[in-house]
């Protein structure tokens, strides 16, 4: 998929941005807080409801506003009724491009958010329909940070691969929110019974789902781990479901810590405590990664996500990098550069100046400038 337009109001410091991207590499550049990770941010808003910066409260609404628009429009060559669907292309025939158009007005708290003309009832129907990998100076948390960050790189991917995986994911949030009231509440045990079996029939096949995931992912990972970051020696993922998984069902485990989850008010186990780690034969553990190596992981970690899901759902994501020459020394910008235009995705790089790599891998990318407010198209 490639964004054709993107149009930005009141967000950040824009008042009213305009851009039409070329389908291949698009170059933004611009003075230190000029606004070029505000651009790469609004996308991410669309394809994400959130920002990669933070909640939309911590101040994506330009100030002395009461609200902010981005309007999107791409062009997709899956069916819109179904955008994890497969394109039918089965006499070989390349699929239909489709234009596709989602606009999102937030308010901080509301929001509101129409799909081809249609009004959302879930922000969720535009991430599922738009989708966006970003290459950020915070990304290295996914590798570094909590686990949370984890789980979410896992379901976004499966919101979009596997068309069974939301409902399932919705079920379990909903159980587990009762679950966590009923304990605080100190409820009894029938009422805790029902939400417990209710939470294992959701979270066992949702922690199969992840852990299925991660599996499809080793290939490319373990792949583009060996080009980007030669030195780490082998890779291999490993997923942790939650709860001691090998000895006890999910309903036995809920079980188990219900004395415990009483007291703390909080279900301790189950899917919503899982994780994933990456072991390197190199390295002895994340904790001894370097900064960069940790970024270089994480980079690595989202490009093997975005060639998945190009495999699986028969397009490339957008793909979105701030800041790309701050966060990698030359050698690997262009190594990794050369990866992208390979791919033939979407593609954004951010910058104070183009990348000092591009000079050896692509002579033809379109460049916009942002200053003042404004972003205008480069030459
Ligand atoms: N809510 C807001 N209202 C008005 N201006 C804002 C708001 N939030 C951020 N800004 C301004 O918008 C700009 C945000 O810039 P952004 O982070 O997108 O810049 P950048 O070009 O990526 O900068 P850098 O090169 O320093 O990373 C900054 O000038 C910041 O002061």
């Amino acid at each position: 998929m490639h964004v054709t337009r993107l149009d930005i109001h009141q967000f950040r410091r824009f008042e009213q941005v305009h851009l039409s991207p070329a389908p291949g590499l698009n170059v933004i550049t611009g003075d230190n807080g000029a606004g070029k990770t505000s651009v790469l941010e609004a996308l991410h808003l669309m394809a994400y409801g959130r920002s990669f910066r933070g909640r939309v409260r911590d101040g994506l609404v330009r100030s002395g506003q009461s609200a902010l628009e981005v309007f999107v429009e791409w062009q997709s060559c899956v069916g819109g009724d179904d955008a994890r669907a497969r394109p039918s292309n089965a006499d070989g025939a390349d699929p239909v491009a489709r234009i596709r158009k989602a606009g999102l007005r937030h308010a901080g708290h509301a929001w509101e958010g129409r799909l081809d003309g249609q009004s959302v009832t879930h922000l969720g129907e535009m991430c599922a329909a738009l989708a966006v990998v970003t290459f950020e100076p915070g990304s290295h948390a996914l590798i570094a940070g909590a686990g949370e960050g984890r789980r979410r790189y896992l379901d976004w991917g499966l919101f979009h691969v596997e068309p069974g995986f939301l409902p399932l994911w919705r079920r379990y949030s909903r159980a587990l929110k009762q679950r966590n009231a009923l304990l605080k509440a100190r409820a009894s045990d029938t009422q805790l019974d029902a939400w417990d079996h209710e939470l294992a029939e959701a979270g066992e096949p949702l922690g199969r789902h992840r852990e299925h995931y991660l599996t499809a992912l080793q290939p490319g990972f373990s792949r583009l781990a060996a080009e980007l970051a030669p030195t780490l020696g082998e890779t291999r993922l490993g997923y942790l479901p939650g709860w001691r998984r090998d000895d006890l069902s999910l309903a036995d485990a809920l079980l188990l810590a219900r004395p415990r989850d009483l007291q703390s008010g909080f279900t301790s186990v189950g899917p919503h405590r899982a994780d994933w780690r990456i072991e390197f034969s190199a390295v002895p553990g994340r904790e001894a990664l370097s900064r960069g190596q940790a970024k270089l992981t994480a980079l690595t970690a989202l490009l093997a996500q975005a060639e998945h899901h190009a495999a699986a759902c028969g397009e490339w994501p957008v793909l979105g990098f701030d800041d790309l020459a701050s966060e990698l020394d030359r050698s690997h910008q262009r190594r990794v550069l050369q990866w992208l235009l390979a791919s033939r995705a979407q593609i954004f790089v951010t910058g104070t100046e183009p990348p000092s790599a591009l000079a050896d891998v692509a002579s033809r990318f379109s460049l916009f400038h942002v200053e003042q407010g404004q972003v205008t198209r480069g030459s």
